[in-house]
């Protein structure tokens, strides 16, 4: 399984291609519109967001609802390109001028891009920005729907904005107020401060981050492996999540804690039981030991940093004249956790789909299927 994403933030669509998907697979396009919808959404969203009603476009590999076997192609067009067409034009007329940006803005890819690339600003940051997490999340909902048909289930949640911690629970109840939050949060109060400091934030031309996790369900022992580096799961999974536009850092389980504990407070105890097979006492290890998915759920959280643009702008300096002046900003998210939330269960889903078409390759559903649940049911009857 392999994908690419194509696409600049201004430009007329983001494009996207799966290949390596069994024929078979039903494929919901109403799902994934659903996910990308869920992505625009959150408090804390500049004016883009208005602009943008985000719906994909499935071009090939799928007909009549199924997945064929053949590269899926997916597109997501940009409202915005009409207001951009002018000016990000592959045509040799395109205006280069009105649009230039010659004050790089601190933290975002504007003046190492420039310099790396030997181009204007506009070239690194129309391709470097957020706006491709939309197909990023078209193709983790495929892939998530393929989970979905294995009985593997992905859920997240907001744990912290700008310094606000949210009370965490484990019961349904929680997780329904997480689903009908607009910050992702299960804990009304918490909600309530995080909507006071984004005010705040507003009001000082600040911006917030914060942190995230994402839990996988119902995953068999098993998935990824400890033989190569690159084939642990918990290094594949950390690389697609750091690869998320602002996400600085991430953790499993336990996480950093366990660097303050003895060994005995951090491994989680192994027990059976017959008919259900091998299980933990505890999950403090977030579901992977030796780069394999132990049975356990698996935990893993997100640090995301503020916003880079700042409507107070930071220092930088000016490219052509090398004075120090002030950052440019044209329009901005304050924040945007809840998005990256939504964009960070999909890229883990696609991991967990590559994971599991490496453990059993199959040209079709069915085949996958039966593969699984014979894997499964051997599983149980250790
Ligand atoms: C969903 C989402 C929305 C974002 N929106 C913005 C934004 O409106 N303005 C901005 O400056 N950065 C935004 N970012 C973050 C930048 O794209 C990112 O910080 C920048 O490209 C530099 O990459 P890095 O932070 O991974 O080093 C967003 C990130 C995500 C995940
Ligand atoms: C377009 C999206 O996010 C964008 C990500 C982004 C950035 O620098 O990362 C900057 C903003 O773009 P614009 O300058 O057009 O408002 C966000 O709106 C999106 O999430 O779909």
């Amino acid at each position: 399984m392999r994908f690419l994403t194509a696409g600049e933030s201004h430009g007329q669509k983001l494009v996207g291609i799966i290949e390596g998907l069994p024929s078979g697979m039903k494929i919901s396009k109403d799902q994934v519109d659903k996910a990308l919808r869920k992505r625009q959404k959150g408090p804390g969203r500049g004016g883009r967001m208005a602009i943008e009603q985000d719906e994909v476009l499935l071009v090939s590999g799928v007909r009549g609802g199924l997945s064929t076997g053949a590269p899926i192609a997916l597109e997501i067009p940009n409202r915005d390109w009409e207001n951009w067409e002018k000016i990000m034009t592959w045509r040799e007329d395109a205006d280069l001028e009105s649009r230039k940006v010659l004050t790089p803005r601190p933290g975002h890819a504007d003046l190492t891009g420039a310099l790396k690339y030997r181009t204007e600003v506009r070239n690194i940051l129309e391709r470097a920005s957020a706006r491709e997490t939309a197909m990023r999340v078209a193709i983790g909902s495929v892939a998530r729907q393929v989970l979905t048909a294995l009985g593997i289930e992905i859920r997240g949640h907001v744990l912290a904005v700008g310094g606000v911690h949210a009370e965490r629970a484990d019961n349904e109840e929680y997780w329904q107020r997480v689903e009908q939050s607009e910050w992702s949060v299960g804990d009304p109060i918490a909600e309530q401060q995080m909507g006071e400091r984004l005010i705040l934030a507003r009001e000082q031309g600040e911006s917030l981050g914060g942190i995230l996790e994402v839990q996988v369900h119902h995953v068999p022992a098993g998935l990824g492996s400890h033989v190569q580096w690159d084939r642990k799961l918990d290094g594949k999974l950390a690389q697609a999540v750091l690869s998320v536009q602002a996400i600085k850092g991430v953790s499993f389980g336990l996480g950093f804690e366990a660097g303050d504990r003895m060994g005995s407070k951090v491994h989680d105890p192994i027990c059976y039981e017959k008919g259900q097979g091998f299980s933990r006492v505890s999950n403090h290890a977030g579901g992977i030991e030796g780069g394999m998915s132990n049975g356990e759920p698996i935990i893993l959280q997100a640090v995301m940093k503020p916003i880079p643009t700042l409507y107070q702008p930071l220092d930088t300096v000016h490219l052509e004249t090398k004075a120090v002046v002030k950052a440019s900003v044209e329009r901005s998210d304050i924040c945007a956790v809840p998005a990256a939330l939504v964009v960070l269960e999909h890229v883990a889903a696609w991991v967990i789909v590559e994971a599991v078409l490496e453990k059993f390759p199959a040209d079709t559903f069915i085949e996958l299927q039966t593969a699984w649940k014979d894997y499964r049911d051997n599983l149980l009857n250790q």
